[in-house]
């Protein structure tokens, strides 16, 4: 029987993935001690309501003798939550985040984050557009990818404190990747940051487009719009942080998507239906590899060297 990773962990911000964490640890033997603390009164009353765990009335509580501290907040509050518990850290602890951008969150943690205390912050690449203590399930993280963005060239008391969490997160069922942080924003620009500013996008420029009344946005909107658009439920707050946060990435992938949109919206003004029936092919057979199929695309060609470039 494998005991727990960590005798007491603390969990700051009890939302989605933070109460997650405490169902998946508690079911999952991966904690012995689950303490919670939310700036919000009421989310701390459900959940204590909800039995996540032993519900601290500060942050400093929560996070006093912890063997680890998640902090499960907003990317824009990470400064703020860190500068509240960082002294009630005890040496040697690990101060963790779960925030969906890396490099920023970094810089905040570092800027309040005690002597001896090992930073090493990380992502579950795991949610929904739902939010608050009630919308936690404990199999959240289960096959997902959990990447760890440590700092570089640590020693040895680091490493182990880094072998250890990623061990908490295998045994929350994800599977646990190494990054350097600015990948990590880079890649998650793409993959996650700019699909849901355009769903969010989407969503009011069908609402506000004159031709259709608002009702019909609604009436009419069948299991495309509706699968399109779920992300656009996701919290403003956390994705506000999420863009303002990863701006220049986010830029970059924005450019790169509108440049290409340009070239659909080009080859339909000038009816161009060779282009468009070669872009969306293409497009079908990536999607069925990596979505379908699961399958690793690293090694696959999906044509589109600069030379085969459509000349727009
Ligand atoms: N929602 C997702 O799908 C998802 C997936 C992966 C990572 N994340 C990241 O996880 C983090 C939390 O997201 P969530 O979906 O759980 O949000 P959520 O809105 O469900 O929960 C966030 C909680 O943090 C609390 N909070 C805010 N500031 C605080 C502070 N200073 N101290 C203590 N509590 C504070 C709020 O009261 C709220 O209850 C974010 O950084 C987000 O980027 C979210
Ligand atoms: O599945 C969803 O609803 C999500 O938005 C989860 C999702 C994403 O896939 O973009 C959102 C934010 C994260 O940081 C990680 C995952």
């Amino acid at each position: 029987m494998i005991g727990p990773v960590f005798d007491r962990i603390a969990i700051i911000g009890a939302g989605l993935i933070g109460s997650s964490i405490a169902l998946a640890a508690r079911e999952n033997g991966a904690a012995g001690k689950i303490a919670i603390y939310d700036a919000d009164e009421e989310v701390r009353r459900r959940a204590r309501q909800l039995g996540l765990g032993e519900v601290c009335e500060t942050a400093a509580n929560a996070c006093a003798d912890a063997d680890c501290v998640i902090l499960c907040v907003p990317v824009g509050a990470i400064e703020a939550a860190c500068e509240a518990l960082a002294p009630s850290m005890k040496p040697g602890a690990i101060l963790s985040d779960v925030g969906s951008v890396k490099e920023k969150a970094l810089a905040a943690m570092q800027t309040h984050c005690s002597e001896g205390v090992h930073l090493i912050p990380g992502h579950p690449i795991a949610g929904t557009e739902k939010s608050g203590p009630e919308a936690g399930f404990s199999t959240l993280f289960r096959d997902a990818w959990y990447i760890l963005t440590p700092l570089p060239q640590q020693e040895e008391a680091y490493n182990s404190a880094l072998d250890r969490l990623a061990a908490f997160w295998e045994m929350l069922g994800s599977k646990v990747e190494i990054m350097e942080a600015g990948r990590h924003d880079r890649v998650l620009a793409i993959t996650s940051h700019l699909p849901h500013l355009i769903a969010y996008n989407i969503v009011s420029t069908a609402y506000d487009m004159e031709s259709v009344g608002e009702g019909e946005v609604v009436k009419y909107s069948a299991g495309g719009f509706r699968d399109f658009t779920r992300i656009a439920a996701s919290d403003p707050t956390m994705w506000r942080d999420v863009f303002l946060n990863n701006r220049e990435a986010v830029l970059e992938t924005l450019g790169r998507f509108s440049e290409d949109l340009a070239a659909l919206q080009r080859a339909i003004r000038w009816g161009d239906g060779d282009t468009l029936m070669k872009e969306f092919e293409r497009a079908r057979g990536i999607r069925k590899a990596i979505i379908d199929a699961g399958q690793d695309t690293s090694d696959v060609n999906f044509g589109r060297n600069m030379s085969d470039k459509p000349k727009h």
